[in-house]
């Protein structure tokens, strides 16, 4: 798992560790790790031009001393400064080393160094920025991204929010980030992580001094340790039961993907209850399914057997008898994850007191919302303020109905009231089409049924789920029914990462 911290964790961290370290030790330490990052980038460092972005604070300290490192090597290094102050040693260290140092006016000469530029560092905001960029800050990160050259963010780019992903206006687009000490959520959060590019971490010392982590963001190694076995004892009541509620007449498709995500997951049996032509064409194409037809305004029995996990919603309807069916599967003791519909019965004011089932369950659930249903059930944000601030809301409805909430889009970030967040790395437009969130909510309620615990269900199943996107087609575009063929690869994938030393890169 990868690691985050927010930055008063981050701040606090560092100054346990000042204490005890000579002054300007980690700066040193963050400097020298930018250096070398920026020195990969290039053919040659001896003789590259590099533009240094510096704004007023520490983070442009840090560019000016990996720009005097540079400069040492024999690269052409001039800052362009932005901002009231400059970092006066790491300014003067640049200077002692033949490097330029002068304001950014917006001249004709400032836009030509930058765009004749082998390499533009970012060195304008770290972990003291706040809200949007201001100019000249603004205009900065506009040239930059108008030169051909690749950008090197210090810490984070600027005009991201550390704790969020949340840009606010203009912002820089790096190619790589190079962050010192921990990685900051914002990086892995969209907006934010779509402009961070690669990321590198630089180990300052700082790690005795951190606390747990306040967001993880998990690898392919450890998807593989979360996967249930199939060991010899495994039949099929161990492997679980699953029992699914999606489709209508108005959906059947719905109900078929929803199966077959399960199936294609990997689950002991599935147990599907729906109209009598829903069930057939579920039989149709996934004849290994125990289908049994019932009205879900009639029905609200689980069916014979036992199963170990529930999933509702998906393209069910959102009359009075799929409330009733809801509560029903509410009432149980089992894990349950309610997805589209069931949410829409949820929100708003005839929710029936649907929320509060969900808040006195003690089985687990998830919810698995997009953006806008998200929106509709906090009720006083809209789509647009949960994508801009997609982990603020993903917890603060984790909190407010006390259970795991997986949160789908750019970025999948799943919240629990008791756990750090989690964020998806998988995510990939390719998703963005009608059926793969039936896909999804059949993958986890199989890892669910499986015995996997509530948080490692959601973002194991999320994680296969982009990589199955990716994989069924080699990146070119797919349907959520290719999503069910790429599903075996990506558990394939994934086991591979967890053989030791064949270890890949989530
Ligand atoms: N604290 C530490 O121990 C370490 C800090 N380091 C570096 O220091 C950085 C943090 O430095 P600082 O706390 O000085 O803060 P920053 O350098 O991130 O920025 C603070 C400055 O930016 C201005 N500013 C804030 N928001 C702005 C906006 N929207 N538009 C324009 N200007 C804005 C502020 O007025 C202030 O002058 C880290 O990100 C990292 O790069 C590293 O050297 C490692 C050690
Ligand atoms: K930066």
């Amino acid at each position: 798992m990868l690691n985050a911290h927010t930055v008063d964790v981050v701040r606090e961290a560092e100054g346990a560790l000042m204490a005890r370290l000579p002054e300007g030790t980690l700066m040193r330490r963050a400097a020298t790790g930018l250096a070398v990052e920026c020195a990969r980038l290039l053919p040659s460092v001896y003789g590259a031009r590099i533009v240094l972005m510096v704004g007023s604070g520490d983070n442009g300290g840090d560019a000016l001393y990996a720009g005097a490192g540079l400069a040492r090597r024999g690269a052409m290094v001039r800052a362009l400064t932005a901002g009231s102050r400059v970092h006066d040693a790491g300014a003067a260290a640049l200077r002692a080393v033949g490097g330029r140092v002068r304001a950014f006016t917006g001249s004709g000469a400032d836009g030509a160094d930058l765009f004749g530029a082998d390499l533009i560092v970012d060195g304008l905001l770290g972990i003291g920025g706040r809200g949007g960029l201001r100019e000249p800050h603004a205009e900065l990160a506009v040239q930059a991204a108008n030169a051909p050259a690749p950008v090197v963010a210090v810490d984070l780019p600027s005009g991201i929010d550390a704790d969020t992903g949340e840009v606010a206006g203009h912002a820089v687009r790096a190619d790589l980030t190079v962050t010192f000490g921990t990685h900051k959520p914002g990086l892995f959060i969209d907006p934010g992580s779509e402009r961070a590019g690669r990321v590198r971490l630089v180990d300052i010392g700082l790690g005795p001094e951190l606390p747990g982590s306040d967001v993880l963001r998990p690898q392919a190694v450890d998807i593989a340790g979360l996967l249930p076995g199939s060991g010899a004892e495994a039949d099929k009541y161990r492997r679980g039961v699953l029992a699914i509620r999606a489709g209508s007449d108005r959906f059947r498709g719905a109900a078929v993907l929803a199966v077959g995500g399960a199936l294609r997951t990997g689950v002991g049996m599935v147990k599907y209850g729906g109209p009598e032509r829903v069930t057939d064409q579920v039989l149709a194409r996934w004849p290994e399914t125990v289908a049994v037809p019932l009205d879900p305004r009639r029905s609200t029995d689980l069916g014979p057997g036992r199963a170990a996990a529930v999933v509702v919603g998906s393209g069910r309807g959102t009359d009075s008898g799929e409330a009733d069916e809801l509560e029903a599967v509410l009432d149980s003791d089992l894990p349950v994850l309610v997805d589209a519909d069931g949410l829409t019965l949820m929100s708003g004011k005839d929710g029936r007191g649907l929320a509060d089932r969900v808040r006195d369950r003690s089985a687990p659930t998830l919810l698995t919302p997009h953006a806008g249903e998200l929106a509709r059930l906090l009720g006083d944000v809209d789509r647009g303020d949960v994508e801009a601030r997609r982990l603020e809301h993903a917890r603060r409805a984790a909190r407010s109905f006390g259970c795991a909430v997986l949160l789908k889009g750019s970025t999948t970030v799943i919240a629990h009231p008791d756990a750090p967040a989690v964020v998806n790395p998988t995510g990939t437009p390719l998703l963005a089409s009608a059926g793969t969130g039936d896909v999804l909510s059949g993958a986890v309620g199989a890892l669910l049924a499986s015995g996997v615990p509530v948080v490692e269900a959601a973002l194991c199943g999320a994680y296969l789920h982009g990589r199955a996107a990716r994989l069924a087609h080699g990146g070119a575009p797919i349907s959520a029914s290719d999503l069910l063929d790429g599903l075996p690869l990506a558990i394939a994938e994934a086991r591979r990462a967890g053989r030791p030393g064949d270890h890949h890169e989530g």
